[in-house]
């Protein structure tokens, strides 16, 4: 059966804040490969790419997605750069994927500064921009259904996502 949806998107597009309340509003349970990552590396995000380096982060991340598309079906929100990875995105074909647009100024300011996003600590909004630009074509490939996110509550989000999935 798989997740009931599958949330993807840009850093600070909201995939984590949407996802559990959209899994509350479902009434199933929310998971996001992000915090499964930290469980298995037993530190928080920005510590593994610290001292373990991205590319050890990219394959506990690919582990995580894959298990979790397995065995999740409630709501599953990714880390922004999930979609990276070939095999991800073969897994994530069939799936009810959403993706999250979000504008460069509003992810600059949902971010923050002070990111605990380590891709984003050196100027965000030049990294963010880059990153935005070469990632859009994934995840508008992947996506079954396409919620704008710019001035809208999370609430509204939600309702949006529950419109286009059903
Ligand atoms: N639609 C929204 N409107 C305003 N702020 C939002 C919205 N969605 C998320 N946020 C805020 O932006 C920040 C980043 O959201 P988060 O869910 O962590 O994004 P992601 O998981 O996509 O990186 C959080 O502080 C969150 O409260
Ligand atoms: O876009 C990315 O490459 C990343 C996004 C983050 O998740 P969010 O998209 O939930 O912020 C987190 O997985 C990591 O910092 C890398
Ligand atoms: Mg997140």
């Amino acid at each position: 059966m798989g997740p009931r949806a599958v949330l993807i998107g840009a850093p600070g597009s909201g995939k984590s804040t949407v996802g559990r309340l959209l899994a509350e509003r479902l009434g199933v349970a929310f998971r996001d490969t992000d915090a499964d990552v930290e469980a298995a590396a037993g530190k928080p995000v920005s510590d593994i790419f610290v001292e373990d380096g991205e590319e050890r982060f990219r394959a506990l991340e690919a582990e995580a997605v894959r298990r979790a598309l397995a065995e999740h079906d409630g709501v599953l929100s990714l880390g922004g750069g999930a979609v990276l990875d070939e095999t991800t995105r073969g897994l994530l074909a069939g799936h009810r994927v959403v993706y999250l647009e979000v504008g460069l100024s509003q992810a600059v300011s949902r971010v923050g500064l002070g990111s605990a996003r380590p891709l984003l600590v050196f100027n965000p909004r030049s990294q963010l921009k880059k990153l935005m630009d070469a990632r859009r074509p994934v995840y508008e490939a992947l996506a079954v259904v396409t919620v704008a996110t710019d001035e809208r509550e999370p609430a509204e989000v939600v309702d949006e996502i529950v419109k286009g999935l059903a």
